[in-house]
């Protein structure tokens, strides 16, 4: 019996923050979490904070209903096989890929997202722009307590859940090798991804993340969103109050991101997005994993 297919993946990232992607038209690919997992590990895979899996629209399920204003569906899971509701940074690189495969011109497009549509402009500087929808600001808040200090932290859900703290020195957030103790725990009941912030000067931030599912990663482009939005509160720069847009610059480990919210509260996150390598790997390889 011939062997099945070796599937097809490429390296991205964005801001380091870093993806598999698997492109699977047709959505025939299974990838069960231990299989993600395995594609995730740094040691015994390719290596990546997570997958981004590349689906036609109309070939999955959870897609079939933004189908008539997107071809793409970004089926995007966390470096421990977890689902995800929204990946910023994965969200430019998945656009980067299309261009990359010829699937579509630079400019705008659509893709389909579990948080749903986001619409996406590829800048012919190589930049990307992502629509990221607007922030909800639950009232209640969390204190995260990190080497004996504690910080209390905004909540702020940008299709996924984040805890923002600002503290005085990123070093304060510690080696983020797990996560972060917070109180109350009930408030997030599927997990969080929480975000440690210092000042660099006016409009001007800093911010160090661990995240749900992929541990500290170099980026997050919902934390960065979520740290912009929780500082324009800070700030008293809300754009719904003040009326006028507002932009903060954040400084992620990978690089720099640019945030902005509009008075009516959409927020647009704009940063690089780069395919670095292709590949492909023996899929009995990733079904080991199951075994
Ligand atoms: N770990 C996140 C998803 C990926 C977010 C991040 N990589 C981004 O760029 O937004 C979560 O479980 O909500």
């Amino acid at each position: 019996m011939s062997n099945p297919p070796r599937i097809a993946f490429l390296k991205g990232h964005g801001t380091e923050n870093d993806f598999v992607i698997v492109p699977d038209p047709d959505g025939r690919l299974d990838l069960p979490a231990a299989a993600v997992a395995r594609i995730c590990d740094r040691r015994a895979g390719l290596g990546g904070d997570g997958v981004l899996r590349v689906v036609r629209s109309a070939a999955h399920p959870e897609a079939h209903a933004m189908a008539d204003e997107t071809e793409w569906f970004m089926d995007y899971r966390n470096g421990d096989g977890s689902v995800a509701e929204m990946c910023g940074n994965g969200v430019r690189v998945f656009a980067r890929y299309l261009l990359h495969a010829g699937l579509v011109e630079a400019g705008d497009l659509a893709i389909a997202t579990r948080a749903g549509v986001r619409r996406v402009h590829l800048a012919k500087t190589g930049e990307v722009t992502v629509s990221m929808g607007r922030a909800e600001l639950p009232e209640e808040s969390v204190v995260v307590t990190v080497g004996g200090r504690s910080w209390p932290a905004r909540n702020v859900n940008m299709g996924n859940p984040h805890a923002v703290a600002f503290v005085e020195d990123l070093d304060h957030a510690g080696e983020l090798r797990a996560v972060p103790p917070f109180s109350p725990a009930g408030v997030y009941p599927d997990g969080v991804n929480i975000e440690f912030v210092v000042d660099r000067g006016p409009r001007h931030v800093a911010m160090r993340v661990h995240e749900r599912g992929s541990g500290e990663t170099r980026s997050c482009g919902t934390g960065a969103c979520a740290v912009a939005v929780a500082t324009a509160r800070r700030d008293g720069a809300d754009p719904a109050v003040t009326g006028t847009p507002v932009t903060y610059t954040v400084d992620v480990l990978g690089g720099s991101l640019s945030i902005t919210e509009q008075p009516d509260g959409t927020v647009e996150m704009t940063g690089p997005a780069v395919i670095v390598a292709e590949g492909t790997f023996d899929p009995a390889w990733a079904a080991e994993a199951l075994a």
